[in-house]
């Protein structure tokens, strides 16, 4: 199946749902869709492997990298940075493949800014009640970061509601739903000719 673009970009609030949809659409049309592969200047772990796992590179490359404006988003955690390069999204699309930016607005607006080209879905939860219930419900962050998530949605769903941002909002109530939208979204869909149709 065609789908409408080479590059998708998907983002949304922690906790609304983009993993979900995403686990399930790679599984459904296996070898389709890829994501990039990040660089990290931290050391490579056992079995780890350059170019697969991560792009292993030094702090210094990677600040002229960044410099230069060669990677759409990076953040450093415990010491350690972590980045997408434009050319890390380039590699996917090379390969045939259709590639899934999962990434947050300031990384949204930054791919804006380059030649990339994508189409924007933003992933939205219901409410901020479910949205506080599904993260509490999945149990992967302590209290500090959920609240910590749950501000920061504000500002995601305040920005996803400026025109010409997103080309999709789906909003992620019923799964079913929501990733049936994300389908129709993501690929192209069959014109039905009246005069050949019987
Ligand atoms: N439509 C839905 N109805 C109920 N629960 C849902 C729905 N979609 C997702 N969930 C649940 O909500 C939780 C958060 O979903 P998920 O981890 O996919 O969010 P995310 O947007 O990828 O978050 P993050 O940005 O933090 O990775 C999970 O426990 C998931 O099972």
């Amino acid at each position: 199946m065609q789908t409408v673009a080479k590059v998708f970009v998907i983002s949304g609030p922690s906790g609304s749902g983009k993993s979900t949809l995403l686990k399930r659409l790679f599984n459904d049309f296996p070898g389709t869709f890829g994501f990039s592969v990040s660089h990290t200047t931290r050391k490579p772990r056992p079995m780890e492997k350059n170019g697969v796992d991560y792009h292993f590179v030094t702090r210094d490359l990677m600040a002229i990298e960044i410099e230069r404006g060669n990677f759409i988003e990076s953040a450093t955690f415990s010491g350690n940075t972590y980045g997408t390069s434009i050319k890390a999204i380039k590699d996917v699309v090379e390969t045939g493949k259709v590639c899934i930016l999962d990434i947050d607005m300031q990384g949204v607006e930054a791919v804006k800014k380059t030649d990339l080209n994508p189409k924007y879905i933003f992933i939205q939860p219901p409410n901020y009640d479910a949205l506080e219930q599904r993260l509490r419900g999945r149990g992967t962050e302590h209290e500090e970061a959920v609240l910590a998530r749950l501000m920061a949605s504000k500002a995601a769903m305040a920005h996803a509601q400026i025109p010409s941002v997103y080309d999709r909002i789906i909003i992620n109530d019923d799964l079913e739903s929501a990733y049936k939208d994300l389908q129709t979204t993501i690929f192209e869909q069959q014109k039905v000719d009246p005069f050949t149709t019987p």
